[in-house]
């Protein structure tokens, strides 16, 4: 029998600063947990679904595609055509710590739950296991947050299991009190707390980690993990059993580092891991967002980067500056994609199409680390600065992609 794994909540589109440049991605906290979970995921018999409304625009149509690629069960979006999807902008200082900028006041998940009939209130009867948030709770209405609380602890009674991540934001909430009195509610009905420890002690004002710890074990919750940054996670209720977590060695963005602890961590415990194991891979999956901007990692696997094509189009008024850049690159960053594990790297040019197809091996063990490095380099920064322009790429480029990337399907070694 298929573990069903609903999450429920708000996707945002997600504006990003990339050297001169903004990029747009996606992101929204359960949406993040949604993906991490699904790619953990190794079992065909668990399904990891989403549930919430999206609009008829262009961003939902693209929102949708993504989690379709990402292999999340879709049956629960429900698209409506008055409204959109919200966006938020990430600001990130020197430490790769972020704030928000959102525009989603009248986003179409705001109006899930909206009637005791709601379509997204029965989907909760086929789940084994359902995530939220508190982001899920602050942009529901009291009647739609009650709507929701009845349905989950309802199921409860036979047998769902309840995962929350409180997830404290407090410019989505009218009040610090509604924010303690709803989350304390939901922490009651909550079978695996994932919180995080800025965000409990920004609310309730604890002092220390057990003191989280104790009092979300005595509001319910009797698993989970207590995400503390860098210092690693500690188990709900607190135990030894647990080794020593390893920090990244550079922080670019810290956006989605959380998500996608919880991610992983309710993979592996659909798949009947220990919250010890589940623990120790969800911070390995969050050790490496922190390295990468934005909230979703780009999903090239080190295995397959050992030889890597792609192409994008020349904007021909460029054509005679961009060669002579070329015949001569920064050795700056010659020297970062040496240091990188980029090697015999080669870019050919097709005219009058235009069309530029580039050739690279990697030859190091952490592609997705190896490529932040590269997109964190001031002077990379600024050589994008100056080519991108000159660059034309292609529409169907995946997420986070500049040059598309290309599926090799021969090669003679
Ligand atoms: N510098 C770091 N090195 C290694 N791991 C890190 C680092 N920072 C965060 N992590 C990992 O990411 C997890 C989540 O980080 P944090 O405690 O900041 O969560 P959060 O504030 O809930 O994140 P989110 O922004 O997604 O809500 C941590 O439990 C840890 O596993
Ligand atoms: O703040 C929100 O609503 C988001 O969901 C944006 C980010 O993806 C999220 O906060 C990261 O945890």
């Amino acid at each position: 029998m298929t573990y069903n794994i609903l999450c429920i909540g708000e996707p945002l589109a997600e504006i990003s600063r990339r050297a001169s440049d903004l990029a747009v991605a996606f992101g929204g906290d359960t949406l993040n947990t949604a993906i991490y979970c699904a790619r953990s995921v190794q079992n065909r018999d668990i399904a990891v679904h989403y549930v919430t409304a999206i609009g008829e625009d262009t961003l939902s149509d693209a929102v949708l595609e993504l989690m379709t690629r990402e292999g999340i069960q879709t049956d629960h979006v429900s698209r409506d055509p008055n409204r959109q999807i919200g966006i938020y902008a990430i600001q990130n200082d020197e430490n790769g710590e972020r704030s928000f900028h959102y525009w989603r006041d009248a986003s179409a998940a705001r109006a899930m739950f909206a009637t005791d009939t709601s379509p997204h209130l029965a989907a909760i009867e086929m789940a084994d296991l359902v995530y939220l948030s508190g982001i899920t709770l602050a942009i529901l209405t009291p009647n739609a947050r009650d709507r929701l609380w009845n349905a989950l602890a309802a199921h409860r009674a036979s047998g769902l299991k309840v995962a929350f991540d409180s997830n404290y934001r407090p410019k989505l909430w009218d009040a610090t009190t509604t924010a303690r009195r709803e989350i304390t509610r939901f922490w009651e009905i909550t079978d695996i707390a994932l919180p995080s420890y800025e965000d409990e002690a920004d609310l309730f004002g604890d002092k220390t980690t057990s003191g989280i710890v104790n009092r979300i074990v005595a509001t319910g919750a009797q698993s989970g993990a207590l995400k503390c940054g860098d210092a690693g996670p500690l188990l709900i209720p607190l135990s030894d059993d647990i080794e020593n977590f390893a920090k990244a060695d550079r922080v670019v963005d810290t956006t989605g580092a959380g998500d996608s602890f919880n991610g992983a961590y309710l993979a592996a415990i659909a798949a009947d891991k220990t919250q010890a194991e589940a623990a120790v891979e969800a911070h390995a999956l969050a050790a490496r967002v922190v390295t990468h901007q934005g909230a979703i990692l780009p999903r090239v696997a080190a295995s397959k980067a050992n030889r890597m094509g792609s192409v994008i189009r020349l904007r021909p008024e460029h054509l005679d500056e961009y060669k002579r850049l070329h015949a001569d690159v920064w050795p700056g960053v010659l020297s970062r994609l040496k240091a990188s594990h980029f090697t015999n790297y080669s870019i050919y040019l097709k005219k009058p199409e235009f069309l530029m197809f580039g050739y690279f091996e990697y030859t190091g063990s952490d592609f997705e680390a190896d490529n932040a490095a590269i997109a964190a380099d001031p002077i990379t920064q600024e050589w994008w600065a100056v080519c991108g322009p000159m660059q034309d790429p292609f529409e169907t480029r995946a997420d986070g992609e500049w040059w598309a990337e290309m599926e090799e399907v021969f090669h003679l070694a």
